[in-house]
C-alpha cells in the first residue's frame, strides 16, 4: 500500500475499466487510468460530455462496477475489496431508477436510513428534519410514486441524505427541479459539506448551478481527466479574458462595420437570437469594448448587455474535448506516486491547470481547495453498533471521537458475528416491510385469486365427467389446485417482480445500500408467504365443505405449507434473476402454467405418466409440494414424505443461493 493521506477521503489510484461493446474484439475505455484524490469535506464537481466516463466513475467508487484494474480507496478503505463497508457510509442518488417508489415519503426515508444502518431514533430524528428541510411536509403520507417528477426527486435527495453519510454520491441532482428547489439542494450540498465535513461528489451538467457549489472540479472526456482544480483557477487557465454578451434592439442587429469593429477588439459571435453577441477578448481592452457598445451601438439600441469573466460553463465546452483538437488543455493523471498523494501538503502555487504533455499530479491540483476546517467534527463512523436502537445518534458521537476504524488483522473493519446478524435482522425487517408496503395496492386483487381460483378449480374439477368426487380424486384435486395457486404466485410473480426491479434500474439502489443480498432475497420470498398462504388453504376448506372430506389435518402442514411457499417462490426468484429478457420471462412464466396443468404430476398420479414425463415430472419442483401436501393430508409421514420435504428445503437453499450468484449486485 502506497503512502495514505490522512485529509482525503477518496483516494484514485491508476483506475481503469473497459467494457466490452457489442463486437467480439472491440473494447471501450470508460474510465482511462484515473489517478486522483478529494480531501474531505470537499464538493468535488464531475463535469464531461454524454459518456465521458462520470457514471463508471461514481459507481466503482460505490463498488457497484468492478474496476479492471486500479485501486480506490474510501477513507482508507479499499472499495473493492470491502464495498459494503464503504456503501455504509456513502449517500447515492443515482440518475435514474430509485426504489422505494410504492411507499410514503416518510416511509421511504425512515426505511433507507434504517438500511443504512442508522438507529430507530436516529432516522426517526432525521426523516423529520428532512421533511422540513425539504419543505416535504404536505407529501409526508403520499406514495412516492404519486408525487411529480421534481418532487420525486427531492425526496430521492433525501434519501441520500439519510444516515448522514460521510461521502455523498450525487448524479444529476437537480434535474427536474424548479429554481427554487435547485438553490434549496445547491444549498443544502454546501451546508453539509461545510458543516458537517461530509464530502460530496457530484455529476451534474448543470455547469452554471454547479459553480457555486463546487469546491474542485474535474473535467472529463475519453474516459480521461482532460482538467482538474479549483472553478477559479480553471477559469483563470483560459487566460486573463473577458466576454461580452450583447442583445441588439430591432432587426438586423449590428451592421456589418459595426461588427468589423468589434471583432477588432476580439472574437464575435452571432448567438441563436436575432441581434445577440458574444465578444470574447482580453481583459485590458475592456475600455475599448464600453466605448464601442456607448458610443458606436449606443445605448438607445442596446436592449441587454452583460459582461463577465468565463463561467465554469466556459471552461467546460473548452475542455471537453469537443471544441477541437487544440482547444483543450489537457491535464495528465498520472502523476508520480509520491508527488500524486501529497496533496496534503501542496501549496498555493500548485497550478490549477497544467499544459498537455506535462506530467504532473493530478491530486496536487487539487490541493489548492481549502479542506475541511480544523474545528469541523470529523463525519461519523459507520462501523460501531450501527443497529443499535437505543443509542440514538450513536454514529454521530463515533464521529466526533474521530479516532481510526478499528480493524482487524487484514485492514478489514472489525465487526462481531452478533452484530452482523443483528443487522441482517434488521435489513430483513425493512426490506419485507418494503415488499410488502408495495404490493399493499394489489392485496385484493391476490387474495381474490388466491380464494377464487382454487375455489373453482374444486369446484369445477370434481364435477368432471360423472364427478370426481371419490376420497382419492379429492387428494388430487385439494393439493393439485393447492400448489397451482401457489407456484402462480410464488414462481410466477416473483419471477416477473425480479424482471421488473432489473429492467426498471431499482436493482442500483438497493446494491447501493449496505445490505446483504440474501436479506434482499429474503425479505421478496417471506413477503409472499402471507400472499401465498391462502391459495394453499382454500382448497382444503372447499372440499371439506363440500364434500365433508376427512383429511387429516396435522401439525405437518404448518411444514408442509409454508416450505412449499418458500420452494417454489426461492425457484421464482432463481429463474428471475438467471433469465435477464424479460421477453423470455414472460415466455417461461406462461409455459409453466401449461406445464402445471398437463404434465406436472399435480393434478394427477405420477405413475400415469409415460416415463420419459414422469422423469421430467420429477424435475419440476411442483410435484414435491404436491406430494407431501397429498402424504400430509392422509396422514402418511414416511420415507417418502421426509424425502419431499429434504427435496423442498434443499430447493428453497439452491433458489436462494442460485438467486444470489445470479443477481447482479455490481451493474456492471
Ligand atoms: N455496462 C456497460 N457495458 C458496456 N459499455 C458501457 C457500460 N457502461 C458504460 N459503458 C460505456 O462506457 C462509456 C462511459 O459511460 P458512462 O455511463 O460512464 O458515461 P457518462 O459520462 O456517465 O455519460 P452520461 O453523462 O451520458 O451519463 C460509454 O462509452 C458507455 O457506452
Amino acid at each position: 500500500m502506497n503512502h495514505v493521506s490522512r485529509d482525503n477521503a477518496i483516494e484514485v489510484r491508476n483506475l481503469t475499466r473497459v467494457f466490452p461493446t457489442g463486437g467480439s474484439d472491440t473494447l471501450v475505455k470508460a474510465n482511462d487510468d484515473l489517478t486522483f484524490s478529494i480531501p474531505r469535506g470537499q464538493v468535488f464537481g464531475l463535469l464531461g460530455a454524454n459518456g465521458a466516463g462520470k457514471t463508471t466513475l461514481v459507481s466503482q467508487l460505490l463498488g457497484l462496477v468492478r474496476p479492471t484494474s486500479g485501486e480506490i480507496l474510501v477513507e482508507g478503505i479499499d472499495a473493492v475489496a470491502w464495498p459494503d463497508e464503504v456503501k455504509a457510509m456513502t449517500g447515492f442518488l443515482p440518475q435514474t431508477g430509485l426504489s422505494m417508489r410504492l411507499v410514503e415519503v416518510r416511509r421511504a426515508l425512515h426505511y433507507t436510513g434504517r438500511l443504512r444502518g442508522q438507529s430507530e431514533a436516529d432516522a426517526r430524528r432525521q426523516t423529520a428534519e428532512l421533511i422540513e428541510e425539504l419543505g416535504l411536509g404536505d407529501v409526508r403520507d403520499r406514495y412516492v410514486d404519486q408525487l411529480s417528477g421534481g418532487m420525486t426527486r427531492l425526496v430521492n435527495f433525501g434519501m441520500a441524505l439519510m444516515g448522514r453519510p460521510k461521502l455523498l454520491i450525487l448524479d444529476e441532482p437537480t434535474n427536474e427541479l424548479d429554481p427554487h428547489n435547485r438553490r434549496l439542494v445547491w444549498d443544502m450540498v454546501s451546508r453539509r459539506s461545510a458543516a458537517d465535513g461530509t464530502t460530496v461528489v457530484l455529476v451534474t451538467h448543470n455547469v452554471l448551478e454547479a459553480e457555486s457549489a463546487v469546491d474542485q472540479v474535474a473535467v472529463m472526456n475519453g474516459g480521461r481527466i482532460t482538467a482538474m482544480g479549483t472553478p477559479g483557477r480553471l477559469k483563470e487557465a483560459l487566460g486573463d479574458s473577458i466576454r461580452l454578451e450583447l442583445f441588439v434592439k430591432g432587426d438586423g442587429g449590428l451592421a456589418r462595420h459595426e461588427r468589423e469593429r468589434f471583432g477588432a477588439v476580439g472574437t464575435i459571435t452571432a448567438g441563436k437570437r436575432d441581434g445577440s453577441y458574444l465578444v470574447q477578448t482580453d481583459s485590458a481592452r475592456m475600455p475599448e469594448l464600453m466605448r464601442l457598445v456607448h458610443g458606436e451601438v449606443g445605448m438607445d439600441r442596446v436592449a441587454d448587455f452583460r459582461l463577465t469573466r468565463p463561467t465554469l460553463e466556459d471552461v467546460y465546452l473548452t475542455m471537453d474535448g469537443r471544441s477541437g483538437p487544440d482547444a483543450a488543455p489537457s491535464v495528465t493523471t498520472e502523476p508520480d506516486a509520491a508527488e500524486g498523494l501529497a496533496s496534503a501538503e501542496a501549496s498555493e502555487t500548485a497550478a490549477g491547470l497544467v499544459p498537455a504533455g506535462a506530467v504532473t499530479s493530478a491530486a496536487a491540483v487539487l490541493t489548492t481547495a481549502p479542506s475541511a476546517p480544523a474545528t469541523t467534527p470529523a463525519p461519523p463512523s459507520p462501523f460501531g453498533e450501527a443497529g443499535d436502537e437505543t443509542a440514538s445518534g450513536a454514529r454521530t458521537r463515533q464521529a466526533a471521537s474521530a479516532g481510526p476504524v478499528p480493524r482487524d488483522g487484514k485492514g478489514v473493519p472489525a465487526r462481531g458475528a452478533k452484530t452482523r446478524l443483528r443487522r441482517m435482522g434488521i435489513d430483513l425487517k425493512y426490506l419485507w416491510l418494503e415488499q410488502m408496503l408495495e404490493v399493499r395496492t394489489t392485496w385484493s386483487w391476490v387474495l381474490m385469486f388466491g380464494l377464487l381460483m382454487p375455489t373453482a378449480m374444486v369446484f369445477g374439477l370434481t364435477r368432471i365427467g360423472n364427478g370426481l368426487s371419490d376420497e382419492q380424486s379429492l387428494l388430487f384435486i385439494v393439493s393439485g389446485a393447492a400448489i397451482f395457486s401457489v407456484a402462480n404466485e410464488g414462481i410466477g410473480t416473483l419471477a416477473q417482480r425480479i424482471g421488473v426491479l432489473r429492467q426498471d434500474g431499482m436493482m442500483v439502489y438497493y446494491a447501493s445500500l449496505p445490505i446483504s443480498r440474501i436479506s434482499f432475497l429474503a425479505a421478496m420470498v417471506f413477503s409472499r408467504l402471507l400472499l401465498i398462504l391462502p391459495g394453499l388453504i382454500t382448497p382444503m376448506i372447499v372440499a371439506k365443505l363440500m364434500y365433508d372430506t376427512d383429511f387429516v389435518i396435522s401439525p405437518a402442514l404448518l411444514l408442509v405449507l409454508p416450505l412449499s411457499c418458500m420452494a417454489l417462490s426461492a425457484i421464482g426468484l432463481a429463474i428471475g434473476t438467471l433469465v435477464r429478457s424479460m421477453d423470455l420471462l414472460l415466455v417461461i412464466v406462461n409455459l409453466m402454467i401449461f406445464v402445471l396443468l398437463l404434465v406436472a404430476p399435480v393434478l394427477i398420479p405420477i405413475e400415469s405418466l409415460p416415463v420419459p414425463l414422469q422423469v421430467f415430472g420429477y424435475l419440476l419442483p411442483p410435484t414435491y409440494a404436491a406430494e407431501s401436501l397429498r402424504l400430509a393430508l392422509v396422514g402418511d409421514f414416511g420415507a417418502t414424505f421426509l424425502f419431499d420435504i429434504a427435496v423442498l428445503a434443499a430447493m428453497t437453499a439452491a433458489g436462494l443461493v442460485g438467486a444470489s450468484r445470479w443477481i447482479r449486485w455490481r451493474t456492471a
